[in-house]
């Protein structure tokens, strides 16, 4: 047993000897000196006496301590940046430890209250707390862990009464400046520091807990959240084709007077409600600093876009959607059904193939989907539509016809579409095939094969027997993984009408690609104007199906009406707002077509141009009579382009103008100059209808002269010429003062005497002159109005045909607005 002095000891221990014989003493061990030896029982002894004196090791005193522990929550509604407001959950934990004071405790009374008075405070600012905008929802009150302790903690709420002072002291103290509040707990920290024998240095953990800066508490100290922007936002603002002043304002976040004001600025003014249109919308959003981004034409619309685009799945590749085109009679459609019958229907049990506008084979290296309507009209009334159906082109040439008028034309409108071209030589069969001349005709036309340099391919083929087949689909299918078509698979569907019809039994029934996502049997699709719950679905083997995924055609059912072919089908989340959204296109529709009506004029060559940067591109299509007015006006109009106008000839073929001529005219933004043709009715609808410009020419130098003005600006005034009147010639006779007299019906409008007129022969401008006589029956007349049959003998003119067409027209002066 090792022995060690008292001296010794309190060396060790590090206090007075005086104090360490004081403490023996009251421990009631027996020691004289300093210099008496301290055994380890009565080391023990003192230790146990120590323990006890200061509460710990004494049963009691855990018994005096009392922990009292409260949560309480809260809610703050906080209002964020963007203007919308969260609610937040506020949780306020407290953990108070009360330790009744023993009568050993040398701490005098009054100075027990002061460290009561922080806490107290703590307490009182513990509302406002729960106010504060603290995105962690935890705010912990001080936990004092050192059991033996005097007076460190608070008292619990129901012991307040018993060690506060005063209770008019916690507010008292709340009510004193911040300053004060410092310099108060620097006092008590020196206090209790003395108390738990604390280093100087070491602060004290629940104080320094206390003053540590809590977030700011909005309502407190009045500061609110918003912070000045320091760089100028720009927003992108989505522009319908119309929009009021104070919704405009709303989409920059401003005030409507400021755009009150930049439009008085630029000299119109306007009321907060006026409408204005895209054109001086995008003015004022320009002015302003913005960025404008086109949007659909109705607000409705909007609703729709948001959760399609937020739906986007990842895209997965998808199988191409192909076309065929070709020049009549070189064998589209024995193609097309040839892959059918043999790919589609393979393998069925009396599988009938229903003709349903598309359909999809599946080969051993992938799935194809043909668009089953051949020819490029379709492909073209698509596209005016500004819809995208199409990802490669197969055009099929006969291997004995070699390439003919529409073969070229289906470049064209491949060209124009930026689709790639897959070249079907057809009829290989034949024994007066030749392939190679086909070849070698479509690299005029810039169609160059592999084979001989270029980057196109061709493959022989036999739509009758089948030789090639598979390989055209194989090209196909190379061509489309150059392409890398993607699609997401998964996510509501979207796609195009391909075609639709009123079927008597069923009702509405409209054949959808699926362009992206999957179509489901039971979701609500909108159609263009149409809408409905899709009630049952078909492929093309007339089967029943569930859902279809991205490039595969389906036959719906369960539309409330008939939409057409090239709109835009979209699955939308409920039946509302579907309903919603197509009778809101419904009423629309009447301005959607005027606003469609802004298809590319002559004589807005020159204003489009200030309005552009850089250069323009007039696109110009060109029908005529014969190849070598083609050629000649080509060559005259394409010389005129500046560098701020390109003139280009997207289309130059010879015959009237058709359909399928309006319809390009429309999707690329064209002007059509007919030289010595007309339009064919077909196409007058369109024209009219969509505001397509065509301009009439027989002398190659005015229609040169007048392109030129065009783009300079100085068109002079214009002199139209105006239809009266157009009649079709059922017979021909002759007479001998006359000459050839035609029988004819007027088929549109009135045939006037005295007017000048044409005659045409498959609208192409045969003959121009002045009508000699008009007569009903027997007698003269002045005019004669559709539906009447006539008798017109035209000046100097005999060779009349019967099938051939008189135009009557009349020329009107009209002046060019700017
Ligand atoms: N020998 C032979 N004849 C063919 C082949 N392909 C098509 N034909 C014939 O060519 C003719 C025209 O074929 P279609 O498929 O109607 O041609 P198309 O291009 O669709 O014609 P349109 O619909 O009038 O534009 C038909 O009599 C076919 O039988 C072929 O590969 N070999």
């Amino acid at each position: 047993m090792t022995q060690i002095t008292i001296k010794g000891f309190a060396d060790q221990i590090g206090i007075p000897p005086e104090t360490l014989l004081r403490q023996l003493d009251a421990a009631g061990i027996a020691a004289k000196s300093a210099d008496d030896a301290l055994s380890d029982d009565e080391k023990e002894k003192l230790f146990h006496y120590l323990r006890a004196s200061h509460g710990g090791g004494d049963e009691s005193a855990a018994k005096k301590k009392i922990t009292l522990k409260r949560k309480s929550t809260s809610q703050v509604i906080q209002s964020t940046r963007t203007g919308a407001s969260r609610t937040v959950q506020v949780e306020v934990r407290k953990k108070r430890t009360f330790i009744k004071r023993t009568a050993v405790e040398e701490v005098p009374a009054p100075t027990e209250e002061a460290p009561v008075e922080e806490p107290v405070e703590a307490a009182v600012a513990a509302p406002s707390l729960a106010e504060a905008p603290v995105s962690a929802p935890v705010a912990e009150a001080p936990v004092a862990e050192i059991p033996a302790a005097p007076k460190v903690e608070p008292a619990p709420p129901a012991a307040k009464p018993a060690i506060k002072p005063a209770p008019a002291a916690p507010a008292k103290e709340v009510k004193k400046p911040h300053k004060g509040k410092k310099e108060r707990l620097e006092k008590l920290e020196e206090r209790e520091r003395g108390q738990l024998h604390l280093a100087a240095g070491k602060k004290l953990r629940r104080k320094v807990k206390h003053v540590s800066s809590r977030p700011v508490v909005t309502s407190v100290t009045g500061q609110h959240g918003f912070e000045r922007p320091t760089a100028p936002i720009v927003h992108e603002v989505a522009l319908p084709e119309t929009v009021t002043v104070a919704e405009l304002a709303q989409k920059m976040s401003i005030k409507a007077a400021e755009v009150i004001k930049v439009l008085m600025q630029m000299g119109t003014m306007v009321t907060i409600n006026q409408v204005l249109d895209r054109d001086t919308a995008t003015l004022v959003v320009e002015e302003l600093g913005h960025v404008v981004k086109e949007a659909k034409p109705s607000s409705p619309e909007d609703l729709l876009a948001a959760p399609t685009a937020e739906a986007a799945a990842e895209a997965e590749p998808r199988p191409p959607v192909v076309t065929v085109m070709g020049h009549v009679d070189h064998g589209k459609t024995s193609l097309l059904d040839h892959i059918r019958k043999a790919k589609v229907a393979s393998g069925e049990a009396g599988g009938i193939t229903q003709h349903i506008g598309a359909y999809h084979v599946e080969t051993p290296r992938g799935v194809v989907t043909f668009l089953d309507t051949p020819g490029h009209e379709a492909f073209t009334a698509m596209r005016a539509r500004g819809a995208k159906a199409t990802d490669i082109v197969i055009l099929v040439v006969a291997a004995d016809d070699g390439v003919m008028p529409q073969t070229v034309e289906a470049v064209h409108h491949a060209r124009n579409a930026k689709v790639p071209l897959v070249v079907a030589v057809n009829k290989i069969d034949k024994p007066e095939a030749q392939p190679d001349r086909v070849r070698q005709e479509l690299t005029k036309h810039e169609v160059v094969a592999e084979e001989w340099g270029g980057s196109e391919i061709f493959v022989n083929v036999s739509a009758k027997t089948g030789e090639g087949i598979d390989k055209l689909l194989e090209a196909v299918l190379l061509q489309a993984e150059v392409l890398e078509l993607k699609a997401p698979k998964t996510g509501p569907a979207a796609g195009l009408v391909v075609e639709a019809r009123l079927d008597k039994g069923r009702g509405p029934v409209a054949t959808v690609l699926v362009q992206r996502g999957t179509l489901r049997k039971g979701d609500v699709i909108l159609a263009g104007r149409e809408y409905g719950r899709v009630r049952a679905m078909f492929d093309e083997k007339g089967r029943q199906i569930k859902d279809a995924g991205p490039s595969i055609p389906v036959e719906v059912q369960g539309l409330s009406g008939v939409p057409s072919a090239g709109e835009e089908v979209m699955v939308v989340e409920s039946e509302r707002k579907a309903r919603e959204i197509a009778l809101y296109r419904q009423g629309k529709f009447k301005d959607v077509q005027l606003a469609r009506q802004q298809a590319a004029k002559l004589s807005d060559v020159f204003e489009q141009l200030k309005e552009d940067e850089g250069a323009k591109t007039l696109n110009l299509i060109i029908k005529a009579d014969v190849q070598g007015s083609i050629e000649a006006l080509t060559v005259a109009l394409e010389k005129i382009s500046t560098p701020e106008v390109k003139v280009k000839v997207v289309h130059g073929m010879v015959g009237g103008i058709t359909e399928s001529d309006v319809n390009l005219a429309v999707a690329s933004n064209a002007v059509i100059i007919g030289f010595n043709v007309r339009a064919d009715s077909a196409a007058r609808k369109i024209i009219e209808h969509q505001g397509v410009d065509v301009h009439y020419y027989n002398v190659i130098y005015s229609a040169v002269e007048e392109v030129k003005a065009a783009m300079s600006g100085m068109l002079s005034p214009q002199i139209k010429e105006q239809m009266l009147g157009l009649a079709e010639v059922r017979d021909v006779f002759r007479s001998p003062k006359m000459g050839a007299v035609a029988g004819c019906y007027v088929v549109e409008g009135v045939v006037k005497r005295n007017r000048p007129i044409r005659v045409l022969r498959d609208n192409v401008v045969v003959f121009e002159g002045e009508l000699e006589s008009l007569r009903r029956f027997k007698d003269d007349a002045g005019e004669v109005k559709a539906g009447l049959e006539c008798g017109i003998a035209v000046k100097n003119y005999n060779d009349v045909k019967v099938g051939d067409q008189i135009e009557v027209f009349e020329r009107v002066e009209v002046a060019r607005t700017l």
